[in-house]
C-alpha cells in the first residue's frame, strides 16, 4: 500500500464514524420533530442553531478550521431542519 492509499484508508474509517454520527443525529432530529408535532412547536428555533454554530466554530482547536467547522455546522442543522420537516409533512 503506498502513502496515498494508507491515507485514504484513514479517511475512510472517519468517514465511516461520521455516518454513524450523522445517522444518530438525524435519528434525534426525528424525535425531536414528533415532540414537537405533538406539542406545537415550530421547527426552527433560530437561537438553538447559532448558539450551536458558534459553539462549533470557538471549539475548533486550530483557527484556521473555524470557518469550514462553522460552515459543516450550518449544513448540518439544515439538513436536520428539512429532515423534521419532511417527516411532520409525512404525518399531516
Ligand atoms: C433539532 C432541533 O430542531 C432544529 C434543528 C436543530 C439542530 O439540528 O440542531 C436545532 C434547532 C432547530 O432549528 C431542535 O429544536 O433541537
Amino acid at each position: 500500500m503506498n502513502q496515498l492509499q494508507a491515507y485514504r484508508k484513514e479517511i475512510d474509517a472517519i468517514d465511516e464514524q461520521l455516518i454513524h454520527l450523522f445517522n444518530e443525529r438525524m435519528d434525534i432530529a426525528r424525535s425531536i420533530a414528533l415532540f414537537k408535532l405533538k406539542n406545537d412547536h415550530k421547527i426552527l428555533d433560530g437561537k438553538r442553531e447559532q448558539d450551536i454554530i458558534r459553539k462549533a466554530r470557538d471549539q475548533s482547536a486550530r483557527a484556521e478550521l473555524r470557518p469550514y467547522q462553522e460552515s459543516l455546522f450550518k449544513h448540518l442543522v439544515t439538513l436536520s431542519r428539512d429532515y423534521q420537516k419532511l417527516l411532520i409533512n409525512k404525518c399531516k
